[in-house]
């Protein structure tokens, strides 16, 4: 589609585009992280979409489940060879999110990338990387990550797969005593990969040390078979994801040598000697590093849904405003302004805190490597905070989107039942979203417990800020109504230990009286997490060098997401005396003039997100906006439009339509 092309758009969105008042590309570049990231998702997206290989013969819908996986495993393979290529030159780890949309529902090689290799670079020691990294960066074995069992996902530590040294051989002896320990679940494990990251219970010396990764062949490298001791297969038809193989795994007594064990952390020595980490919870490297990378799926997801969801709000008419004047866009209702563009300013508040948790993560990964863990709590509990709000937020974010679209949205070739399906897998998988919010709460509780004592924690150091819970700010800047959701936070984390408090006072255990406030818990930890991204949001905007029309348009977008949030859960802004019942009625009426002010930006900023039809995937959401012929061209594709009168009408219609002659 040649953008600069009007003659090919609807009329609509020619209108709409002409009233930008800010520079587009340099807002695409704040969104990309830089002009030079710009270039470079352009290149590989190019690289991408003038290849027919990407293509799919018929849309996959319409393909059995086999084909579905086999379709998508050949593009993902297709993907791999090109971007090994070295004449291209990319980094697929560095560009992983240049690739959202190429493939269309669960790459089978998804976890191979985002979990096997990280667990080999976060997990094995240097000589177990020389030789295993080489050979799976090149795809010379391709792994999962085997965590999950039947009967255990969250509590790891319930875990039931055994590995149990045995020194006389120097071996690990695998075995899966109970259904409930079949492992369940993992990304490509059915049928595509033939090695695995595999967590099981490590004994030795007759004691149990608790999980611990080990990496386990299992298929012939040649033949793919499945090797003996071994029972693998694909966990059948899931809500989305359906191109992945899932996969279940047994073992039955499945031997593998000592040096298998990934030993960056901890180790068994060969007379069966367990020497212990650093920190007890390194083993749980891998899971944290994949919940620092969802928060920016997330922000991708959501970009796609909203630039599907403005782009059609900006070329459906329907019913009046004024009675008897022409229908007017939807977009102009303030009803649909509500829908989508809070969802708009939602993507910078993922963005902004995505990058900011990196950074964090950055500095965290440097201090590992000196041996010193003290930030690996405030990194668990923000990446915990941040995967769990931005995969809630997301998700909501889609469906609104998809709802905004009318019945439209409810079809597969607006590709957003598939975006959705995409995108709430992620409140359960990498941790679900309740527990890890708890394990949020739990470092809350206690970092306010320990006030006074220095940890290094910024995340939590406003819990010390006592005066503040006092002080209710009349101001309405964005930096006051940022202190309004710290005082809401604070103020939800002092009651909350009060109440656990009072009840162990009265006699009961902590972890009962911690059951017992856990819904109130819950929220503590949805407001910190909330604070941080508001914070973040506003000192991004407040610091940015950009021109006027860009700043002002994400100064609106970023009061937009503050003022929304505090609509949402004003009770809570209201019974710490942050905001007064009339504070939050002018704020109120403030959203709107916001939406409002937006409203003739809209179609601009997501043009902004600067997704390529072919990889948007939607008949609603194109550039050029020719919904109706898309959606009826799309509608021919159907399998039941080959013929006018189907085989079924004659098996069941007819004979059911002539008994009662
Ligand atoms: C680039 C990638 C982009 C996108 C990705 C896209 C696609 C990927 C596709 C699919 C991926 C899906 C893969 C999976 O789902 S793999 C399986 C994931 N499973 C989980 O996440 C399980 C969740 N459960 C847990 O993590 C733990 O069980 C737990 C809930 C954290 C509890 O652990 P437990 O051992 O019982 O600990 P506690 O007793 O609750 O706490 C003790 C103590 O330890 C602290 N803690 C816990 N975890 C960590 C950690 N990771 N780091 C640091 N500290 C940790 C905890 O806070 C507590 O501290 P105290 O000081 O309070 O004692
Ligand atoms: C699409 C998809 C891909 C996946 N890929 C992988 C993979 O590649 N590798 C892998 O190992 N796993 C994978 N998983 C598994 C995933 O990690 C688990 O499903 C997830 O960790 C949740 O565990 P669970 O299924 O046992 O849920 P459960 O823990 O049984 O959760 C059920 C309910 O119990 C509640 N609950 C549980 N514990 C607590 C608690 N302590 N406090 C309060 N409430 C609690 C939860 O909040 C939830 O409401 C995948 C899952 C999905 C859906």
């Amino acid at each position: 589609m040649d953008k600069n092309n009007e003659r090919e758009c609807n009329e609509d969105l020619i209108r709409e585009r002409r009233k930008c008042n800010f520079n587009i590309e340099e807002l695409t570049n704040i969104v990309d992280g830089g002009k030079a990231r710009t270039a470079r998702r352009r290149e590989i997206q190019r690289l991408l979409i003038n290849d027919p290989e990407f293509l799919d013969e018929i849309p996959q819908d319409y393909m059995s489940h086999e084909d579905r996986y086999s379709n998508e495993l050949r593009k993902s393979a297709h993907l791999m060879q090109k971007l090994a290529d070295q004449e291209s030159g990319h980094d697929i780890h560095q560009d992983i999110g240049a690739l959202t949309g190429i493939l269309k529902d669960g790459n089978p090689l998804m976890v191979h990338l985002s979990m096997f290799i990280p667990a080999i670079l976060g997990q094995a020691n240097s000589e177990q990387q020389e030789k295993w990294l080489g050979r799976s960066l090149r795809n010379e074995i391709i792994g999962t990550y085997a965590q999950t069992e039947l009967g255990h996902g969250t509590f790891v530590r319930g875990l039931e797969t055994r590995a149990t040294y045995d020194p006389t051989v120097e071996e690990f002896v695998l075995h899966t005593p109970t259904i409930t320990a079949t492992k369940w679940w993992p990304g490509g494990l059915g049928k595509t990969c033939n090695y695995c990251v595999v967590m099981a219970q490590l004994y030795t010396q007759g004691r149990c040390y608790g999980p611990h990764p080990f990496i386990v062949q299992l298929r012939d490298e040649e033949t793919h078979r499945s090797l003996p001791g071994i029972t693998l297969g694909e966990i059948g038809p899931r809500l989305g994801l359906n191109s992945n193989d899932n996969g279940f795994l047994k073992f039955e007594n499945h031997r593998i040598p000592r040096t298998n064990m990934l030993m960056k952390h901890s180790q068994v020595l060969k007379d069966g000697t367990y020497v212990k980490p650093l920190h007890n919870k390194l083993s749980y490297g891998t899971m944290m590093l994949v919940r620092v990378g969802i928060v920016g799926a997330c922000s991708r997801s959501l970009q796609y849904a909203v630039t599907i969801a403005t782009r059609y709000s900006a070329v459906r008419h329907q019913s009046e405003i004024v009675p008897g004047q022409p229908e007017p866009q939807i977009l102009d209702y303030q009803t649909q302004q509500y829908k989508v563009i809070p969802q708009i300013a939602s993507v910078f508040a993922l963005i902004f805190s995505a990058r900011s948790l990196s950074k964090i993560q950055s500095s965290v990964t440097a201090k590992l490597k000196d041996g010193n863990t003290d930030l690996l709590p405030e990194l668990h509990s923000l990446s915990s905070g941040l995967k769990a709000l931005s995969s809630s937020d997301a998700s909501w974010g889609v469906e609104v989107c998809r709802l905004a679209c009318g019945g439209h949205g409810y079809l597969a070739s607006s590709n957003l039942p598939r975006t959705y399906t995409g995108t709430t897998c992620a409140i359960t998988y990498e941790g679900e979203n309740t527990v890890l919010l708890l394990q949020v709460a739990r470092y809350l509780i206690k970092s306010y417990r320990s006030i006074g004592k220095e940890t290094g924690a910024s995340s939590v150091s406003y819990l010390a800020d006592q005066t503040s819970l006092a002080s209710s700010s009349s101001s309405f800047s964005n930096k006051a109504l940022v202190q309004a959701f710290k005082l809401s936070a604070l103020s939800l984390v002092a009651e909350a230990e009060a109440r656990l408090q009072k009840l162990c006072d009265m006699g009961q255990e902590f972890y009962h009286a911690w059951n017992y406030c856990s819904v109130l818990l819950l929220k503590c930890a949805e407001a910190h997490t909330r604070y941080y991204i508001c914070e973040k949001y506003e000192q991004t905007v407040d610091s940015l060098k950009a021109s006027e029309g860009v700043k002002n348009v994400l100064q609106s977008l970023c009061r937009l997401y503050l003022i929304y949030h505090i609509t949402l859960t004003h009770g809570d802004f209201l019974k710490c005396g942050a905001l007064t019942p009339r504070n939050i009625a002018v704020l109120e009426g403030e959203m709107c003039d916001l939406l409002a002010v937006l409203r003739p930006q809209a179609v601009s900023i997501v043009d902004a997100f600067d997704i390529p039809d072919e990889l948007l995937g939607s008949t609603l959401g194109c550039w050029d906006g020719n919904v109706y012929q898309r959606l009826y061209d799309e509608a021919l594709k159907s399998p039941l439009n080959k013929t006018d009168v189907p085989d079924a009408y004659y098996k069941y219609l007819l004979p059911l339509m002539k008994s009662s002659l």
